[in-house]
């Protein structure tokens, strides 16, 4: 145990976290050349496209340092605020993590959010400034920034490029010297601590823990106590590249195990695996449900997809626990599904997965948060609004509740005042403002989370010119009062387009949402009126000009070739289209309320 270092690495997002994983593999000899691949651990096809940490993995290295050998357990961490909960796991396994500051960006919002829960487990903290190979880079300023942030010391901070491969030897020494090895109890009963896990196809669902007390065997019976579920443990062993499997994964040590389980939502990430005969008497150290942010419908183009729609989300949902769908029906667009995502990043996974695994197109309707809304019937009993048709008529309703967050911001003193304004326009509240230098500036709002899921982030990085990191953490439901707008398209109301608004901004987007709906809905033979409303009151209206021009109107004659090739072209343009009522509506108008800034 004396010999085991258990260490994340810590960023902010594009700090060089994935690079610098890779470099510390290829320097410990824990990949072969033919192995080598650009941001080995991020094996999932959509997360090396995107360049973005999804899930987090574990890798173990053996290094030898002054005559010891030693092995190192590297728990990789996804960078996205969407999967913060994630975060928290990795850091829960670990003794010590490196917090990767870049040398031209400094520290950013999620340096600090991962930094305060790495400093809430007590891990060790080694930080590394990384990029110094970077013309840009500010190593000096950087530094000192650290020495504020962290009180640590200047020699304490490792300057590397994982370009380069500078720096690569002090930080492994930094893990051995610096970070405290496990401490735990080999002779207590199995306690173990799930960080995560992995749907394979073949062999069912990959858990990957740390053991906290005792040890783990093979066929030993074992049981996940947040479920109460008892399984035999098939097959136990380490992570390297590839798995190997041992007999016995002791105290201290992190490793796999694989049960059988076909369905990821049996495995929990923050449950803990004790021993079936044996339990553990100690409490699972803060497990959490995970809870979906952001709900938005999902219905298939074709309305006769639907079953096939519903096959490819199970099987979706089999691999991603956080992915949860109820089936409903819409007026406008037939049966489809209320699906629940951590945030818009998970929503776009979603979605491109659907397409790109499961061959799928579908129509994704405006995002919206959860409400609670209480009736005058029954004032005390909590209405879970999930869809804004399930919110009740106003005049049954007693209050509704939204939810809200910490935002935390850290900019350039030049842009406190476009930062400010954005976030009084989406109804924040400032409660701090702190100067870390001279330069920059830590802002604190609370906002409702309704009003960041969506554009906020954009419109984050245009005011601020890019010089604006972001965070945020739920701080609970609070009163609001929200009306619902709808949309009539030829005089009927569509209901994929209604949306939950705050009664000051309802006027103002309604009248948005009717002009960007009228950009975007394609001209047809006769007039369409788009209008917005909130119960039977009219707040806005466009119309869409009827169409005189037909397509093939200039090929007259008999140039058959050009005319078939105009109307393919014309029916390629219509894929993602939805007829309702007469009305054709394309896939972007249902998310026109995401873009009326556009
Ligand atoms: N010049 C230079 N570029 C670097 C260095 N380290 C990383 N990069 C580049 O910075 C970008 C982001 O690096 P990643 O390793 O993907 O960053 P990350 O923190 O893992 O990002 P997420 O996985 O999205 O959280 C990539 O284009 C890297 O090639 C470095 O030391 N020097």
């Amino acid at each position: 145990m004396k010999n085991i270092r258990n260490f994340c690495i810590i960023a902010h997002i594009d700090h060089g976290k994935s690079t610098l994983a890779d470099r510390l593999l290829d320097f410990t000899g824990s990949v072969t050349d033919r192995e080598k691949q650009e941001q080995l651990l991020d094996s999932m096809d959509l997360e090396r496209e995107r360049g973005i940490t999804i899930k987090s993995h574990a890798i173990q290295m053996d290094y030898e340092y002054e005559g010891e050998k030693y092995v190192l357990n590297l728990i990789d961490t996804p960078g996205h605020v969407d999967f913060s909960y994630e975060v928290s796991r990795s850091i829960a396994a670990c003794e010590g993590a490196l917090l990767v500051v870049d040398a031209a960006q400094s520290i950013q919002a999620q340096t600090i959010s991962n930094l305060y829960l790495a400093l809430e487990n007590d891990l060790e903290i080694i930080p590394v400034l990384n990029k110094v190979d970077l013309p840009s880079a500010n190593p000096e300023v950087v530094s000192d920034d650290i020495v504020d942030l962290l009180g640590c010391e200047h020699s304490d901070i490792i300057p590397a490029s994982a370009k380069t491969g500078l720096g690569i030897e002090e930080i492994l020494a930094a893990i051995i010297k610096r970070v405290p090895a496990p401490s735990g109890k080999v002779d207590a009963p199995l306690r173990a601590l799930i960080f995560d896990s992995v749907y394979n196809p073949f062999r069912g669902v990959e858990t990957y823990f740390r053991v906290i007390n005792g040890s783990i065997k093979k066929n030993q019976n074992i049981k996940f106590v947040a479920t109460g579920k008892n399984y035999s443990a098939d097959e136990v062993g380490t992570l390297r590249l590839k798995q190997f499997p041992r007999e016995e994964i002791k105290t201290g040590d992190v490793g796999y195990l694989i049960t059988g389980i076909k369905d990821a939502r049996e495995v929990k990430v923050g449950d803990t695996i004790t021993d079936a005969k044996n339990p553990t008497t100690e409490a699972v150290a803060g497990f959490e449900d995970v809870k979906p942010m952001v709900f938005a419908g999902i219905y298939p183009v074709d309305t006769e997809d639907y079953e096939e729609l519903r096959a490819s989300m199970e099987k979706l949902q089999l691999n991603d626990a956080s992915l949860v769908f109820t089936p409903e029906s819409s007026a406008a667009l037939g049966f489809g599904f209320r699906c629940g995502f951590l945030g818009m990043l998970h929503l776009e996974i979603i979605q491109e997965r659907l397409e790109r695994e499961f061959d799928m197109t579908v129509i994704t309707t405006v995002p919206n948060v959860s409400y609670q809304a209480y009736t005058n019937r029954n004032p005390n009993e909590v209405l879970l609004v999930n869809n804004p048709s399930d919110l009740p008529e106003p005049s049954s309703l007693n209050r509704v509740e939204e939810p809200f967050i910490k935002a935390t911001i850290i900019t350039k003193s030049d842009y406190v005042g476009n930062v400010m304004s954005l976030c009084i326009e989406k109804r924040g509240e400032i409660t701090n403002q702190t100067y870390l230098t001279t330069e920059r500036v830590e802002l604190s709002f609370d906002m409702p989370l309704a009003e960041i899921v969506f554009d906020f982030y954009d419109r984050l990085k245009t005011v601020s010119r890019g010089y604006a990191s972001f965070d945020y953490s739920p701080i609970g439901m609070r009163e609001s009062k929200l009306v619902k707008v709808d949309v009539l398209l030829n005089a009927n109301t569509v209901d994929a387009l209604s949306a939950l608004l705050h009664v000051d901004n309802a006027y103002d987007i309604g009248k948005k949402m009717c002009e960007k709906l009228k950009e975007l809905i394609p001209r047809q033979q006769f007039d369409i009126p788009i209008q917005a409303a909130i119960g039977a009151k009219i707040i806005a209206r466009e119309t869409v000009k009827a169409l005189r021009k037909d397509v093939t109107a200039k090929c007259y004659g008999g140039d058959i070739s050009r005319k078939r090739k105009l109307l393919e072209k014309q029916k390629k343009g219509k894929k993602r289209m939805r007829q309702v009522g007469n009305v054709e509506i394309p896939q972007e108008a249902f998310m026109a309320v995401l873009k009326l800034n556009d």
